[in-house]
């Protein structure tokens, strides 16, 4: 499954030996907002792989460029220059008709708001991307998928009948049951409480670790950090460090590093 010649993190930084998957990648990826005066660039040249396999985390001060960058590689959001890669198919430049087919297909979406819909029980809505895309659910990993997220007895209840963290768990399957390529997760546990939030992120690390999901979380909580492999930290539009098998503490103690640079 690896690609000969396929390397770890940015091209610029001094990478270990070792090689990975490439799940998605930006080759010097740039947006900018606005012209003139009001003009700002929320990413300035962003080159990065994100690994196969692996549950990676977007750090960064508020307005460094993460929910961009999550948004352009996920095709959600058009960069203005730059490239976008899912496996090897380049999304920036594709129709609007075959961008739409392939993040239907091949990517999974988590919200803060968990964004399901309220007149559908949760089978219903774990389900409608699947039908949407007019395909079956495959009924053994839908099981394993509900089993693993703990929804077994609230399959027929409404959102509105569910805890927030339940209604993240039904969002978490929803992503997970058509097993796309990868997943983004923006805040997935930014409206819960610490208990749903370590049920959300146990979770999603158990379906990289079981399922060999790919997974990137945006994320500004050092702890729900330390249940990623690997954590990209943002200031002022790019990559400026990682952090591999991050802890709560190591997490906390470069970000202050980089407030620390910028002068906080
Ligand atoms: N639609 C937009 N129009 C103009 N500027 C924008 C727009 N969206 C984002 N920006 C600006 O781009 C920069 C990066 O924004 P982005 O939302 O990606 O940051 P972030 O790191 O996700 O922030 P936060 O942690 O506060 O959510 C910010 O300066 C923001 O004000």
């Amino acid at each position: 499954m690896l690609h000969a010649g396929e390397t770890t993190m940015m091209s610029a930084a001094p990478s270990p030996p070792t090689t990975f998957e490439v799940a998605a990648r930006t080759e010097g990826l740039t947006k900018i907002y606005g012209k003139g005066d009001a003009q700002v660039v929320a990413l300035g040249g962003v080159s990065v792989d994100i690994h196969a396999h692996e549950f990676t985390a977007i750090m960064g001060p508020s307005g460094s460029g993460k929910s961009t960058l999550m948004h352009c590689a996920a095709g959600l959001d058009e960069a203005t220059s730059g490239k976008v890669f899912l496996g090897d198919v380049e999304i920036t430049g594709l129709k609007e008709n075959d961008l739409t087919r392939l993040r239907r297909d091949r990517i999974g979406f988590i919200f803060q708001a968990f964004n399901l819909i309220p007149t559908l029980t949760a089978k219903e809505n774990i389900l409608l991307p699947l039908s949407i895309a007019g395909r079956e659910p495959d009924p053994e990993w839908f099981a394993r998928v509900i089993d693993t997220v703990g929804l077994s007895e609230r399959l027929g209840h409404r959102p509105t009948e569910l805890s927030g963290g339940q209604q993240q768990r039904v969002a978490c399957a929803r992503a997970l049951v058509s097993r796309p390529a990868i997943i983004f997760a923006d805040e997935p546990t930014g409206n819960l409480d610490s208990k749903s939030s370590r049920e959300v992120l146990e979770f999603l690390r158990r379906s990289v670790t079981e399922f060999g999901q790919t997974i990137v979380m945006v994320t500004h909580d050092p702890s729900a950090a330390s249940y990623t492999d690997r954590v990209l930290f943002l200031a002022d539009g790019r990559v400026v460090d990682e952090l591999r098998e991050p802890t709560a503490e190591t997490v906390l103690e470069r970000m202050g590093r980089l407030d620390g640079a910028r002068g906080v």
